[in-house]
C-alpha cells in the first residue's frame, strides 16, 4: 500500500487523571475513506482533537505526508490541508451559503478597495456556486439565509465549507447525526465525491451500517487504544460491534 498520508503513533493523552488516550494509533490514505469508530468514551474525538491542531498529545508522534509533524494549532493544521466538519454544525444561520463558505476566510476586492477590506461577494458567490455545483450540493439558492434551508442542505453546507479549504484530509465528526434517509444519501455522496477528488476523509460515526456503506477501511478505537482495522468490503456490522466491545480479539495496533 502506499505511504499513509497521516499516520498517528501510540499518542497519549490525558485530562486530569483520565487517560483519554493509551497509546492511540491510527492511519489515513489519500483517496480513502476512513471510519474512525468506537464506543462512548474511546478516545474518538480526543484523538481527532490531537490530529487537527485543537489538543496537543503528551506523548506519541504524527507523521503527515512522510514527515513527523506536531500541530500547535488549528491554524497549523489548516496549513498543512486538514480542516474538520464538527457534529454541532458551525455554520451561521443569518448569512447565506456563499458567506458561509467563505466566514472568517474572506476574499476581498482586488486593488486599493481590498486594501480596505472591501469584500468580494460577487466572487465569493461565484466560485461558492462552482463548489456546491462541484460537490453535488443541491440548494435552490444562494441567497437565502442558511437557517432557512433543510438540516440536510445546511450540514451539506458545513460539509463543503471545510471541503473547499481541506487539501489533503478533512474529519468529519458525525455529518448526517439527525438527518432524513434521504438527506443522509445526500451528505454521503459529498462524502464519496470529496474522497474521489483525492482527498483522505475520516469519518467518526455511530451508525455501522452508514461506515459499511460510505467507508473503504475502518479502524476501531476501544479504551484510547486502536484495537482493530478493517476493509469495509466484506466485514459486518457483528465484527465492527465485536471490535468495539472487545468480544472479538484486539490488534493493539
Ligand atoms: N476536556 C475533557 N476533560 C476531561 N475529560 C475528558 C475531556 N474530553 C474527553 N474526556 C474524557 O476522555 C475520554 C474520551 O472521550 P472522547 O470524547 O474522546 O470519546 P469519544 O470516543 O469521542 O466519545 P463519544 O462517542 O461519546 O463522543 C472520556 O472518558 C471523556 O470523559
Amino acid at each position: 500500500m502506499a505511504q499513509p498520508l497521516l499516520d498517528a503513533r501510540h499518542l497519549v493523552k490525558h485530562y486530569g487523571s483520565v487517560e483519554a488516550l493509551r497509546g492511540a494509533s491510527f492511519t489515513a490514505y489519500a483517496g480513502e475513506v476512513v471510519a474512525l469508530i468506537g464506543d462512548n468514551g474511546a478516545g474518538k474525538s480526543t484523538l481527532v482533537k490531537c490530529l487537527s491542531g485543537v489538543e496537543q498529545p503528551d506523548a506519541g508522534e504524527i507523521v503527515f505526508d512522510g514527515s513527523v509533524t506536531t500541530l500547535p494549532s488549528p491554524v497549523a493544521a489548516r496549513r498543512l490541508g486538514i480542516e474538520t466538519v464538527y457534529q454541532d454544525l458551525a455554520v451561521a444561520p443569518d448569512l447565506d451559503p456563499a458567506a458561509n463558505l467563505y466566514l472568517g476566510r474572506e476574499l476581498v476586492k482586488p486593488g486599493p478597495l481590498g486594501w480596505f477590506g472591501v469584500l468580494d461577494k460577487k466572487e465569493m458567490r461565484r466560485r461558492a456556486t462552482e463548489s456546491f455545483r462541484d460537490l453535488g450540493v443541491s440548494l435552490q439558492s444562494v441567497d437565502v439565509p442558511i437557517g432557512a434551508l433543510s438540516g440536510g442542505q445546511r450540514q451539506s453546507v458545513a460539509v463543503a465549507r471545510s471541503v473547499v479549504w481541506a487539501s489533503r484530509l478533512v474529519f468529519m465528526d458525525e455529518p448526517t447525526a439527525a438527518l432524513g434517509v434521504v438527506q443522509r444519501e445526500r451528505v454521503l455522496d459529498v462524502v464519496r465525491r470529496v474522497r474521489d477528488q483525492g482527498m483522505a476523509v475520516v469519518l467518526i460515526s455511530h451508525n455501522m451500517p452508514e461506515v459499511l456503506a460510505v467507508a473503504d477501511r475502518v479502524e476501531v478505537l476501544r479504551l484510547g487504544r486502536r484495537v482493530a482495522r478493517f476493509r469495509a468490503a466484506g466485514t459486518t456490522v457483528e465484527e465492527l460491534v465485536g471490535a468495539m466491545t472487545g468480544a472479538l480479539p484486539q490488534e493493539d495496533a
